[in-house]
């Protein structure tokens, strides 16, 4: 046995714990496997306490699971340390459960835990707690659409956006919907990764023929992360085949991934056109009242209220790409109020969130603004405090202005002052200018994007 059996067992839990829990006290767990031990790393003592608490028990059972399926007769010591592989600082909890023999393979075996062959939807991600904003109605709208008819209106269906911005949720809400709307319609989503591992076993089992026909009955087929499939020649090339079947079938098929069909690199030129035969959406990342709505909502699936203020103060300075990053502050601010039994007030969140926000603060300074956009535009940084109201110099100022007021505290006349002294006027008609532009032009609108992201990141 190997590490594997731990990221398995990291894999299943990460689709049923929210994003925020996961990221915030999973994620960071260091392991090791060594002598029939998986030793799991926190990176300090609250972390091991919550771990140990909320979900250990969880992990241990996953564990013995995933090794039952593999051989019963086995053991495996589980201890939870604090510190990191080579240097820690508490005494061990040692537990144990049964597990593989050590000398097994787990990957690639054919007695792997394989879910291809079941729908694998998520029941918590659902229309009704995807937060709506400007950066997802259309990808929204068109996923409703496809519920309500699978096959008809827009197929495929390719949604892409960075990291984060729901792709998978929406997979999965569109999935629960069609089988809430009619239940024995067949509705799988897969990881491009277990399309493919799925596709390795088969042929190596001679069972290809099945796994097609498995894809040929489906009404409906969520595949996600398809970037996954680039440089692997073989795999596209089943890929294809599925894919086509499945449309010239009108089986639905939605595909996500990180960029434009076209920009994926490594995938046969066939296969990115036909993904781009259907309808291809982007997800843009939630502007600041929808990063409020996402805090509040996350905020209520634990039961906790987030007054509104202390929303928009975190929205404001969590100006990020991920929602997840959205979702571990709340699990900080979650624990935090559990632990100290306080309520949760922006004092609260200053301190459950320092680090969050003190590396967030550090690149969301004017001057850094001021350094990125003049880099962007290959003006010179001085030409943002100038007079020259040339507009290649006074467009980029306009916006570097735009977003000092949005990604910064500062007010009207602190930003005019950090921009040569000017008025708060000039910068309130930066603002609305850059508002106007980002709607009528598309390559402001892509600029300012492409600003944004790089100022979170
Ligand atoms: N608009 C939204 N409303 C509510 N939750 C959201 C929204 N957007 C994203 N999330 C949440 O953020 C987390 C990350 O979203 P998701 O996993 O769907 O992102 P993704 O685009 O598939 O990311 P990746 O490319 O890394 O797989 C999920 O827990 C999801 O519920």
């Amino acid at each position: 046995m190997s590490l594997a059996i731990w990221q398995e067992c990291l894999a299943q839990l990460k689709d049923e714990l929210s994003a925020g829990d996961f990221s915030t006290w999973l994620r960071p767990l260091q392991a090791e496997y060594d002598n029939n031990t998986l030793s799991l790393y926190s990176p300090n003592k609250y972390t091991s306490e919550w771990v140990r608490e909320k979900y250990m028990d969880t992990i241990e059972t996953r564990l013995q699971t995933l090794v039952h399926a593999i051989d019963e007769n086995q053991t495996i010591k589980i201890r939870l340390l604090v510190g990191t592989a080579n240097a820690t600082e508490n005494k061990p909890t040692v537990k144990a459960v049964p597990t593989a023999n050590t000398n097994q393979p787990w990957e690639g075996e054919s007695k792997s835990i394989s879910v291809a062959h079941k729908s694998n939807l998520i029941k918590k991600y659902t229309f009704d707690n995807f937060v709506e904003g400007k950066s997802n109605n259309f990808a929204i709208a068109t996923t409703q659409q496809i519920a309500e008819n699978p096959g008809d209106v827009y197929n495929p269906l390719f949604l892409y956006a960075h990291p984060g911005l729901g792709k998978t949720h929406l997979l999965h809400a569109v999935g629960n919907a069609i089988v809430s709307e009619n239940p024995d319609s067949k509705v799988v989503y897969i990881r491009s990764e277990r399309f493919v591992q799925d596709m390795i076993n088969s042929i190596r089992n001679n069972t290809i023929e099945q796994f097609k026909e498995y894809y040929a009955s489906l009404d409906a087929l969520l595949i996600d992360d398809i970037h996954f499939f680039a440089g692997k020649d073989r795999s596209q090339e089943v890929l294809f085949q599925t894919f086509n079947s499945m449309l010239d079938a009108h089986q639905q098929v939605i595909l996500t991934s990180d960029r434009f069909p076209k920009e994926i690199e490594g995938i046969d030129e066939r296969l990115r056109t036909r993904f781009g035969w259907g309808l291809s959406i982007p997800i843009d990342p939630p502007e600041l009242e929808t990063r409020v709505a996402i805090l509040i909502t996350k905020a209520e699936e634990r039961g906790l209220q987030l007054p509104d203020d202390v929303a928009f103060f975190i929205a404001k300075r969590l100006t990020i790409t991920d929602v997840r990053v959205l979702e571990g502050a709340i699990a900080n601010i979650s624990a935090k109020a559990q632990f100290t039994g306080q309520d949760i007030t922006i004092s609260l969140v200053q301190d459950a969130l320092r680090d969050m926000l003190a590396v967030h603060t550090k690149q969301t300074t004017v001057d850094n603004i001021q350094k990125v956009v003049a880099e962007h535009y290959r003006i010179k940084i001085s030409d943002m405090s100038s007079k020259r109201r040339t507009r290649t110099v006074a467009r980029p100022r306009q916006i570097a202005m735009a977003l000092a007021k949005e990604l910064t505290q500062h007010s009207l006349p602190e930003i005019g002052e950090a921009f040569g002294g000017r008025d708060h006027t000039t910068v309130l008609h930066a603002c609305r200018k850059v508002e106007e532009l980002r709607r009528e032009n598309n390559d402001i609108q892509e600029d300012y994007k492409i600003l944004i992201r790089t100022l979170s990141m």
